[in-house]
């Protein structure tokens, strides 16, 4: 910290200091939790103690060897700098310092005075004259650019940048094509955006974009909606958001928990390095599917089509309730115990109001039932102590005993599963509690061909939706302080309303893409998405200039949008670079071959991408050829991944294999298509067989 602007040898001695003092503050870490395990008798606070201590250890643990700071600002001396006149802050994506009591060396990204770093721009510069960005060769400090911000762009279209020492980035610089005016991209911002893609997802805490950043900070209690074209760093804004939330609110949100919700375990595998290496150890990355299915229930079995759409709609919910309560009678007798010498007695009038009352009041099933249970008890024990009685522990419990088979002919116990499997194999009881909600035709498509028991119950992925909403309907469950959930255009309603159950006390952050919607369900509008989600009024915020996909196959890409039955502004590309190529050939497999040769003479990941049922055949013929290829979850240079799968990965180089087929494999196939065109970081190959799509060679706009 301080007030001077270091020159290159400067900053690499700066950057030495804060790495030597990384490693003391690493070691002291590791030291306090053995220290602290000796030393604290009392074993909550030891635990506690050390709980902290190790997940300090642990975040600053993977941190010894990157850059320790990507970024500084320095302020000028004027108003506008107000308690930053004349200091300049180094930002990394910790704060490291050398002693106690001296300002930090390098601040969090996420602290306060980081925001300006992002948000700072020519036209309002916070008081900030001069935002230095660092390249770097893995540890080694190449250069780096300044941007002065307070001084008039000179000449016209440099942006008032220099370099210094050959950063590695180079020194153009241009304005973001049809972004903010008043942005101007530097060479290393740029080369960090275009950057060939190897392996899992990196974090973008050096090059976050003003209108990321804006969503990254926004407040805890806001739930926010982003509409986000294809690469516009959805999913980005989302980790980098949880790891704010965590870094402002940690002692709330490290009670109640943050939860990332994504499409499926490839896409989960991509991104799971992210908020490590953000420090950020302990979010809970899942999908819907696995939060949502119990060890109790597994998987297995699959619905029919028709049985799925049914089960995932959210008339379900009004089913299981009307089937849940119609359980609950209303009394017919007294609840008589006898007690030694003395008969206690509710008489049925009071029993059923006892009953009506709980049905009124309770939030859930089974705490109903607990307050008729408690209700009855309380009432018996003013009838004993106005005979004198001693009602201690022991009486309450016996008498709880005692009033229990009564509440059980009038307000049963019940499990999920056993709701749920009564009803799917029942179907007269079906018919009642879904009367005049599902068709006659839904409910023959849900019901079981025989009747089975829950422990015997081939359950699906569907029922798992339904099992949740029972289990609800029961008892509440905890919520989570922040849910952050991608890909959100694809849920199903009883889907959100699990996400909502489980967010109800906490904020979201929903993110996705109408364009991108592939569900039977998927929506085609937000604010319907959010009422389901329990938030209906979080602003909705859209995205649309996208950092992955290179203008020309954002162009070809955009020609679809216009057919998707939905209301999205197109895609803007930040990048200039990238190459498309659309070829016709007789022999598919063939040409698929040298594309993935040619492919391999350059540097990045390649994704070759066709309709789930072509997977298998060609990753023979690309065996017999020579090429391996891996999973879309596996470590490898080519992934060959059905199109199914490919939702929220990249890959720098995509080859896709005939989109005839990827549209005609499902009902939704135009938007797989588009999901599966906008997968491409640097290049894009699509290779045909047949006529192409007339959405996609712009004979059907
Ligand atoms: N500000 C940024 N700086 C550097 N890279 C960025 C930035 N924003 C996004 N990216 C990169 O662009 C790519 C796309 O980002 P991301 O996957 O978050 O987009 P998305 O909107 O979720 O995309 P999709 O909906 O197509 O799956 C990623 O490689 C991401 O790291």
């Amino acid at each position: 910290m301080g007030g001077r602007m270091r020159g290159l040898d400067g900053e690499r001695e700066y950057a030495e200091r804060c790495r030597l003092a990384l490693q003391a503050m690493i070691a002291g870490a590791r030291e306090n939790v053995v220290v602290g395990e000796l030393t604290w008798g009392d074993r909550y606070t030891a635990e506690r103690l050390g709980y902290y201590l190790r997940s300090l250890a642990q975040e600053l643990g993977d941190e010894g060897t990157g850059p320790p700071f990507f970024g500084l600002i320095g302020y000028g001396d004027d108003d506008t700098a107000g308690e930053h006149r004349n200091q300049t802050y180094y930002l990394g994506r910790r704060h490291i310092s050398d002693a106690i009591g001296r300002p930090p060396l390098v601040i969090d990204w996420r602290a306060p005075v980081s925001t300006s770093f992002y948000r700072a721009s020519p036209t309002d510069p916070r008081g900030i004259t001069t935002r230095r960005r660092f390249g770097w060769s893995t540890e080694t400090l190449t250069g780096y650019e300044d941007e002065h911000l307070t001084r008039r762009p000179h000449p016209p279209g440099a942006g008032g940048q220099e370099s210094e020492h050959g950063a590695d980035a180079g020194s153009d610089a241009t304005a973001a094509d049809g972004a903010d005016a008043g942005r101007v991209v530097s060479g290393i911002l740029r080369a960090e955006i275009e950057r060939p893609r190897v392996g899992p997802m990196r974090d973008i805490v050096a090059t976050i974009q003003p209108e990321q950043d804006l969503l990254v900070r926004a407040e805890l209690d806001e739930s926010l909606c982003v509409q986000g074209a294809p690469g516009t760093g959805k999913t980005a804004v989302g980790l980098h958001r949880a790891a704010y939330l965590l870094y402002v609110h940690r002692a709330r949100l490290q009670r109640n928990g943050v939860l990332v919700l994504g499409p499926n375990r490839a896409f989960l595998h991509y991104i799971s390095a992210v908020l490590p290496t953000l420090g950020e150890v302990d979010v809970e990355q899942t999908t819907i599917e696995e939060l949502l299915t119990g060890e109790q229930h597994p998987i297995r079995s699959t619905d029919d089509p028709g049985a799925v759409e049914t089960k995932h709609d959210k008339r379900m919910a009004e089913v299981l309730r009307r089937a849940l309560y119609s359980r609950i009678q209303t009394p017919e007798d007294a609840v008589v115990v006898p007690d030694s010498s003395y008969r206690w007695r509710v008489n049925q009038y009071e029993f059923e109001q006892m009953v009506d009352d709980a049905r009124q009041e309770a939030t859930a099933y089974l705490l109903g039932r607990e307050r008729v249970i408690s209700r009855l008890v309380a009432a018996l024990q003013r009838q004993a102590e106005a005979r004198g009685q001693n009602c201690n522990g022991n009486w309450l419990r016996k008498m709880g005993r005692a009033v229990t088979p009564a509440v059980d002919a009038v307000w049963p116990a019940v499990k999920a599963d056993e709701l749920l499997a009564g009803l799917l194999s029942d179907p007269t009881a079906l018919a009642t509690a879904a009367d005049g909600i599902l068709t006659e035709d839904e409910q023959a498509a849900i019901s079981w061909k025989r009747a089975r028991k829950p422990k015997s119950a081939l359950w699906t992925a569907a029922d798992a939706v339904l099992l949740d909403e029972a289990s609800a309907l029961l008892e509440r469950g905890p919520t989570y302080g922040h849910v952050i959930i991608d890909e959100a255009q694809d849920l199903s309603p009883m889907q959100c309303r699990a996400i909502a159950r489980r967010s109800e006390h906490g904020s979201i952050t929903v993110l996705g893409d109408l364009a991108q919607g592939t569900t039977p369900w998927a929506t085609r509008d937000w604010p319907a998405q959010l009422a389901h989600l329990g938030k209906p009024d979080s602003q909705v915020v859209a995205l649309t200039t996208g950092y992955r996909v290179p203008a020309a196959v954002v162009e070809v890409a955009n020609r679809l949008l216009g057919n998707l039955g939905i209301d999205v502004p197109p895609t803007r590309s930040f990048r200039s670079d990238g190459r498309l190529s659309i070829q016709r050939t007789s022999d598919l497999a063939k040409t698929c071959t040298e594309a993935v040769r040619a492919a391999l003479t350059e540097e990045g990941s390649i994704g070759v991408i066709a309709a789930d049922e072509a997977i298998d055949h060609l990753r023979t013929t690309l065996h017999d050829d020579g090429i391996d290829t891996i999973e879309a979850d596996g470590d490898g240079r080519v992934a060959l991944v059905p199109a199914a799968l490919a939702k929220g990965l990249e890959y720098d180089h995509v080859i896709v294999i005939e989109p005839a087929a990827i549209v005609e494999a499902e009902p939704r196939g135009l938007n797989r298509l588009y999901v599966v065109l906008t997968r491409a970081v640097s290049r894009l190959d699509v290779l045909h067989s047949r006529a192409l799509p007339p959405e996609l060679d712009g004979t059907k706009a």
